[in-house]
């Protein structure tokens, strides 16, 4: 079984990118013609998280890291229940809040959002990764590859093909901050390097490249861990 997680930035960069789910339920819907199959999917907040979290950081002097957090959890519900709907009849339980809690896991695709603050729907996706036993997370974001460092803040970071969860954790950091755009949070990353887990980070909008991920095949990304 994979976990796929889900970045806001490719469902909804600013609008819904309806005809990139089309596409993307394809992709998925040809995976699962395998049975023995199945998906959990992990849903982020993308442009509206980020939009209503400074909103709110604009009408308050001291903005609470936990009132960002819960604003930005209701974006990655609000997309979820859209991802949801949209692959019935291959998701039939509810949306995930608590991956920890009483799971539901009937159909072929399990979709999950935020759960509570403090991190992303990163770890989210590695609790998931933990409850079912699968060791592999595939994290399609807006980047191909990781960097050495955010490419859109220092020009020199260079692409990896490859880097161990030591070695990433240097490079993302210990804290969490709500709304920060990075590969894999960093409360993510404590977790996964603890369970010895594989992430898979590529970019979400190359489709073709996401088909080869699920099926086994060679494909461009970064791969995260063992
Ligand atoms: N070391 C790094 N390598 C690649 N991208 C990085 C790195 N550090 C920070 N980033 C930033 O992380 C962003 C990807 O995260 P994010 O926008 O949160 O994706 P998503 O919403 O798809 O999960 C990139 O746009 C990039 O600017
Ligand atoms: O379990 C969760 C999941 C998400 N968030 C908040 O919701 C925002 C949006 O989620 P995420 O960063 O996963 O979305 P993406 O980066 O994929 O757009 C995060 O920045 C957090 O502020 C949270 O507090 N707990």
């Amino acid at each position: 079984m994979f976990v796929i997680s889900l970045g806001g930035s490719i469902l909804v960069p600013d609008q819904i990118d309806t005809s990139f789910l089309a596409s993307f339920r394809t992709i998925l819907e040809e995976h699962l013609q395998d049975p023995t199959q199945r998906v959990v999917l992990v849903i982020g907040g993308g442009g509206p998280a980020r939009r209503y979290q400074e909103a709110y950081r604009s009408l308050t002097s001291s903005p609470d890291p936990d009132a960002q957090d819960w604003i930005g959890i209701m974006a990655t519900r609000l997309n979820a229940e859209l991802v949801r709907q949209a692959l019935a009849p291959l998701c039939c339980d509810p949306v995930v809040y608590d991956p920890t809690g009483d799971i539901s896991f009937t159909g072929r695709i399990l979709v999950a959002a935020g759960w509570k603050p403090g991190f992303s729907t990163d770890f989210d996706a590695v609790k998931l990764a933990e409850r079912f036993g699968a060791d592999t997370v595939v994290n399609l974001s807006n980047i191909a590859q990781v960097y050495t460092a955010d490419p859109k803040e220092d020009p020199s970071a260079t692409p990896l093909e490859e880097v161990s969860w030591e070695e990433f954790r240097r490079i993302v950091g210990d804290h969490w901050t709500p709304g920060k755009n990075l590969p894999f949070d960093p409360v993510a990353t404590r977790r996964a390097a603890e369970l010895g887990l594989r992430v898979i980070a590529a970019d979400g909008k190359n489709l073709d490249n996401t088909r080869a991920i699920l099926a086994g095949e060679a494909f461009f990304g970064t791969r995260i861990g063992p």
